[in-house]
């Protein structure tokens, strides 16, 4: 059975950052993940992970003025994207999590291929850092809708990049919501690219709402990672219609509880 996770960027955000680990364990998940939680302690999230007996996944590299989308894939700015993801390392092993999302940037049209070589050169190095400590590194392709301009935007890109990045510790965020937008012909694509996937998100498609409605099948979707053998966790990035608590009716065949009040 999928293992749902909370992203608490998304779910519980009516809340205190700190507040949203409790909200989160009583509805019944399991694992969450934060993106960008770098102005909060370390030591409380952490305390607050325990205390509710949370899986802690993964967060994102921090974002830059000017560049909400990361440097990553971004020529020239390498030295300041290996003291970012150095930041990150500290920050997701304090939090005793698994992942770090290396967010790639907007690149000008011009310059996608020189993007794409400065992406896979600094992953190499990030890899390699991360293997110290046990930590998976995850690349995520975007849409186009979302995010004008950014460098990595679909699952066979991700995969070619991630063939010549060459490190096993390096893989792909395959979010529906995100590909959907980008190419459809999901479950096939999810198949395919199985191999090279080390996390999972969703959300529903265009409303980025409760995985309940739109053009995606999402049981479909969860039945078929259990089908084809996805370990994982599944996370749930979506923005919730109401309170979060409301929206959960469609998780409760997942073990995530609906609000009773
Ligand atoms: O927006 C998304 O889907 C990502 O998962 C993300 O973390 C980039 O902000
Ligand atoms: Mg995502």
């Amino acid at each position: 059975m999928p293992r749902l996770a909370a992203n608490l960027a998304y779910l519980f955000a009516d809340r205190p950052p700190l507040d949203r680990f409790g909200a989160a364990a009583a509805a019944g998940f399991r694992a969450v993940e934060l993106q960008y939680p770098y102005d909060q302690d370390p030591a409380a999230m952490r305390a607050a992970i325990v205390r509710h007996g949370l899986v802690m996944l993964g967060i994102n590299t921090a974002p830059l003025p000017g560049a909400p989308s990361g440097i990553a894939g971004v020529p020239g700015r390498e030295s300041e994207f290996a003291a970012l993801f150095e930041r990150a390392v500290s920050l997701v092993t304090a939090l005793g999590g698994r992942t770090i999302h290396c967010l790639a940037g907007v690149v000008p049209e011009g310059e996608r291929e020189a993007g794409e070589a400065t992406f896979v050169e600094n992953l190499r190095h990030a890899a390699d850092r991360a293997a110290a400590h046990g930590l998976i590194i995850l690349i995520e392709p975007l849409n186009t809708v979302d995010r004008p301009g950014y460098l990595l935007t679909r699952a066979e890109q991700a995969a070619a990049i991630l063939d010549r990045v060459e490190r096993a510790n390096v893989r792909m965020q395959f979010d529906f919501y995100h590909q959907q937008i980008m190419g459809g012909d999901l479950l096939r694509r999810f198949e395919r690219h199985l191999p090279l996937i080390g996390h999972v998100q969703i959300a529903a498609v265009p409303s980025r709402a409760e995985p309940d409605e739109g053009e995606v099948n999402y049981a479909v979707v969860l039945a078929a990672l259990d089908r084809l053998g996805y370990a994982g966790f599944v996370g749930c990035e979506y923005v919730p219609r109401g309170r979060t608590e409301d929206g959960l009716g469609w998780a409760a065949p997942w073990g995530v509880a609906t609000a009773v009040s």
